[in-house]
């Protein structure tokens, strides 16, 4: 039986790049699993359907990750390692839409904060909405769940992975901008 990885995130989400670099990095042979947030992850760790997980607790400009602390008071698990990442942000649409038309943004709570000086200064007037995942977000907008002048905050495999089209990118305020990601496992 394969050894499992819980990630939390979608395909194509930070949590995916983090996870497929920490298999890199260890040579352990996992089978990933798409859990979609923290709450995932940790509950499938606790019925046993995953043997490890992985999710972002902290960005030096984006600060803790509430969402992981919040889950992490609900469940018990035992930390592992932990593993960092240089996030690279990108505005992406679907690909009729152009940059003067977009009047919402969808992301992780994460993604807005560590593009703030970005969006204050070029969308200062629009809706945000918080996602759980990025990737979802891009799978969403793809779907049509979203008005099409929607854009969304996303790691830039998900404008291939859901059709869609790169509007700038490196939006994120930090050049270097590193996320850590913890591993974790059942006690
Ligand atoms: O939403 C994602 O893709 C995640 O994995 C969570 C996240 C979001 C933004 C920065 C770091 C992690």
């Amino acid at each position: 039986m394969n050894v499992i990885l819980g990630v939390s995130g979608d395909i194509g989400s930070f949590s995916e790049e983090a996870a497929l670099k920490y298999i890199e990095q260890s040579n352990l042979c996992f089978e990933l699993k798409y859990l979609i947030d923290i709450e995932g992850v940790l509950s499938s760790l606790s019925e046993n359907s995953i043997q490890y997980g992985i999710f972002p607790v902290v960005n030096l400009r984006g600060g803790l990750v509430k969402t992981a602390f919040e889950a992490m008071g609900k469940y018990h698990f035992k930390y592992k390692e932990n593993i960092s990442i240089k996030i690279e942000h990108n505005l992406i649409t679907k690909n009729e839409v152009s940059l003067n038309e977009i009047t919402t943004i969808v992301s992780h709570p994460q993604a807005f904060a560590q593009c703030q000086k970005y969006l204050k200064s070029n969308f200062p007037n629009i809706e945000y909405i918080e996602w759980k995942n990025t990737a979802l977000a891009a799978r969403n907008l793809s779907d049509g769940l979203f008005p099409l002048n929607t854009a969304i905050i996303g790691h830039k495999k998900t404008a291939s992975l859901y059709n869609l089209k790169i509007r700038e990118e490196k939006i994120q305020d930090e050049l270097q901008n590193l996320t850590t990601f913890i591993i974790v496992e059942n006690i």
